[in-house]
Order: C-alpha cells, then sequence, then structure tokens
C-alpha cells in the first residue's frame, strides 16, 4: 500500500518539476525581450521577471524535483528489487541530464539578473525544447519497462524532434511576417 502512495506522489511530483521547468524557460523569452524594449519598460520588465523566475525556481521547480526524487527513493525502499531492473538505470541515466537541465536553467536565471547572459530569446525557445524530449523517453521507459519497443520508442522521439522543429519553423516565420506588417503600419503612421 506504501508503495502505491509513494508511487502517487511520484507522479505528482514530477508534474509540478516539469510545470517549472516549462514556464522558467519561457520567461527567460520574455525576459530575453525585454532587452529590446525602450526604456523604462526594459528596467520595469526585467525586475518582474526576475522576481518571477525567482520565485517560480524556489516555490515549485526545485520542490517539484526534491518531491519526485524523494518518492523514487521511498519506492526503491519499499520494493528494492526494482533496482535490479535495466530499465531503471537507463532511466536514471535521463533523470541525471534532467537534473543537470535543472541547474543549468538555475544558472541562466542568475546571468540573467546579472546582466551577464549572452542568450538570444530565440535560443531559449529551443532550449524550452529539450524537456519536452526527455519526458517522453523517461515516461516511455517507465511505462514500458524491459518490454520497450525500442524501435518504435526511437521512431517516436525522432517524430517528436521534427514536429518540433517544424513547428518552431512555422511559428518563428509567422512572427517574422507580423513583425514586418508592424514596421510596416509604424512608418505609415509616421
Ligand atoms: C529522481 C529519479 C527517479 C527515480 C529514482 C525513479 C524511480 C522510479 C521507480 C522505482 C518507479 C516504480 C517503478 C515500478 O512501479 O516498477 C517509478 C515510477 C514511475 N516514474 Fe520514476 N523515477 C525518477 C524520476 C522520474 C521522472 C523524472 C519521471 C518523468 C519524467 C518519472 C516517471 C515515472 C512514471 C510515469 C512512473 C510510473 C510507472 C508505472 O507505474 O508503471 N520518474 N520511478
Amino acid at each position: 500500500m506504501a508503495y502505491l502512495w509513494f508511487k502517487t506522489f511520484h507522479l505528482i511530483g514530477i508534474v509540478v518539476w516539469f510545470a517549472g521547468l516549462f514556464y522558467i524557460v519561457r520567461l527567460f523569452v520574455y525576459h530575453a525581450e525585454a532587452e529590446e524594449k525602450p526604456e523604462p519598460a526594459k528596467t520595469i520588465l526585467k525586475q518582474q521577471y526576475e522576481i518571477m523566475e525567482k520565485r517560480l525556481y524556489k516555490i515549485i521547480t526545485t520542490p517539484g524535483m526534491v518531491v519526485t526524487a524523494a518518492m523514487a527513493i521511498a519506492i526503491i525502499f519499499t520494493e528494492p528489487d526494482v533496482l535490479k531492473s535495466p530499465w531503471l538505470h537507463f532511466k536514471l541515466l535521463l533523470v541525471a541530464v534532467l537534473i543537470g537541465y535543472h541547474f543549468y536553467c538555475g544558472r541562466i536565471m542568475k546571468q540573467l539578473a546579472a546582466g551577464t547572459s549572452t542568450w538570444k530569446s530565440e535560443q531559449f525557445r529551443i532550449l524550452n525544447e529539450v524537456p519536452t524530449v526527455l519526458l517522453l523517453a523517461i515516461v516511455l521507459l517507465a511505462v514500458f519497462k524491459q518490454s520497450l519497443p525500442v524501435n518504435s520508442a526511437i521512431a517516436s522521439l525522432v517524430a517528436l524532434t521534427l514536429v518540433i522543429v517544424a513547428i518552431y519553423k512555422i511559428y518563428a516565420k509567422i512572427r517574422q511576417q507580423n513583425e514586418s506588417k508592424m514596421d510596416l503600419a509604424t512608418k505609415s503612421e509616421v
């Protein structure tokens, strides 16, 4: 019974952790775009994003990671045999990459606050897709376990990456068209 409780909170921790990871990099996009705004909007927006990022990281994202890991350890204590499963070893490898990504986001957050970040908003948009791919890979491993259909899993990861790239390119084109339209409208007003 304890095992099911731990698994429940393991899953809740994952939802919270990923909500934070996805949202924080979206805030980085807005934070980087604020650099291009005229004063005083630039300073006001940057200060606001700095506060939002810090709160999100400390109150949502990091606790989400801690709950996920703590509940995973509790599951392993109740079912130690699971440690012998090769799928878990591979999952842990991917989780290590995810934890690295988490702390890397913390580093970028500090650089943005110090004004030393060299990241462009477009680069943050691409960075934000890293956890999407990790999420699919980890959940596939956790659900299928040793019976994971490796070929289909790789195909679905490649398909997801291609869909992300296609959406990114279409979105970039739409943004570019909108910006050109706005430029034209501003020029005709002047
Ligand atoms: C912090 C490191 C983690 C460890 C040590 C860990 C370990 C475990 C263990 C031992 C189970 C129970 C497996 C079983 O029922 O046989 C489990 C379940 C699960 N984990 Fe994790 N996990 C971790 C992080 C994650 C992350 C980051 C995700 C998602 C991105 C995830 C997704 C899942 C899912 C979906 C299940 C339920 C699988 C099922 O009921 O069949 N885990 N995890």
